[in-house]
Parts: C-alpha cells; sequence; structure tokens
C-alpha cells in the first residue's frame, strides 16, 4: 500500500454571526467535506469575556479590540479541528481576506465574501502557521493530543 501523504492541522472557527444561522452553519459544513477536510474534533462553544480577552491578548489595546470580544460572546460558535495535506493554507484560502468588503472585490468566491458581514463580524476564523495552530487547538482542544496526531503521521509515513 502506498503511504499516505503526510497531513497537517489547523483551527477553524464559524465565529457566532455565522453560527445563529443553522443553513448556513450547514453549508459551510457540505463546503468543508467537498474540500475534503478530514474534521478530527468538532465543539459548539460559548465564550465569557474572560475566554474572548484570553484568546485574542495580541489585539490588546487596538481600536477593534472591544467590539471583537463584544461580537466574540454574542452567541455560540463552531470550533473545529480541520485535517488535510496544507490544512492551514487551503482553510485559510478557502475563507478569503480577513475583512469581507474587500474579499466580495478580491475573492469573490471565498466564505468571507459569501458570509461575512463586517470587518469585525468576517465569520470565519483560521490559525496561520503551524505552530499558531497547536497553540490555539490546545487553547480549544486541550483534550486532543497532538503529540500522538504527530506519532500516528510519522507511522504512516514508514
Ligand atoms: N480593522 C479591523 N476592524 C475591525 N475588526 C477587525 C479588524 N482587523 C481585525 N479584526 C477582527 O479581529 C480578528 C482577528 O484579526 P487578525 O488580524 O488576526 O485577522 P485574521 O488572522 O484574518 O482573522 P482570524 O484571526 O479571525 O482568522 C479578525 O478576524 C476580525 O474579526
Amino acid at each position: 500500500m502506498l503511504p499516505r501523504p503526510p497531513t497537517r492541522i489547523t483551527l477553524a472557527l464559524l465565529k457566532p454571526d455565522l453560527s445563529a444561522n443553522n443553513l448556513k452553519v450547514d453549508k459551510v459544513f457540505a463546503h468543508i467535506q467537498k474540500n475534503e477536510f478530514n474534521i478530527l474534533a468538532h465543539k459548539k462553544l460559548l465564550w465569557s469575556k474572560a475566554d474572548a480577552e484570553a484568546f485574542y491578548g495580541e489585539h490588546r489595546g487596538k481600536f477593534f479590540f472591544e467590539r471583537l470580544c463584544g461580537y466574540m460572546t454574542s452567541g455560540h460558535f463552531h470550533a473545529l479541528i480541520l485535517e488535510k495535506p496544507n490544512a492551514i493554507t487551503d482553510w485559510r484560502a478557502l475563507i478569503g481576506p480577513t475583512h469581507p468588503p474587500r474579499a466580495r472585490i478580491n475573492a469573490p468566491d471565498t466564505l468571507r465574501s459569501l458570509y461575512g458581514m463586517t470587518d469585525t463580524r468576517n465569520s470565519f476564523h483560521g490559525s496561520d502557521a503551524d505552530e499558531t495552530a497547536k497553540s490555539e487547538i490546545r487553547f480549544f482542544f486541550p483534550e486532543f493530543d497532538i503529540a500522538q496526531w504527530e506519532a500516528n503521521q510519522a507511522e504512516n509515513r514508514v
């Protein structure tokens, strides 16, 4: 049997504005399947202000920080671990530019173009690098054994 190509993992969020609409959530999940991501874990969460401030701590002090934390605590949202070769770049390509109005002009087929509302309410998140993905996965899924996942990857390669 041929070895499977190595895969990567990323943390994806379907933010509260999108998660409030089950029809949209179903469409996004269909899109995720169609683009051949493997969903390794999935949970629906409701954040406290402290949770939002902890996750978005790097943005503390920026003009949009309070708005961002208010938005992320406004309702339930979905967190997913997605797996695929190039999961990080593929998921970020699928969701598109951070700002939906720009996405509608420059990347009209992306999820933020289709579903995002404003610069803050942009409906999705995706990790931007391997190390960030791991730390974000630990934040949302402390029970997910990254070391074990990496060991399984290495085994599949021999
Ligand atoms: N100029 C802005 N005005 C309002 N909100 C913003 C602005 N820039 C970023 N945000 C909000 O802060 C979040 C985090 O910003 P960041 O720069 O990390 O963008 P990103 O990496 O594209 O988005 P994410 O981290 O959610 O994938 C954005 O997703 C958006 O909700």
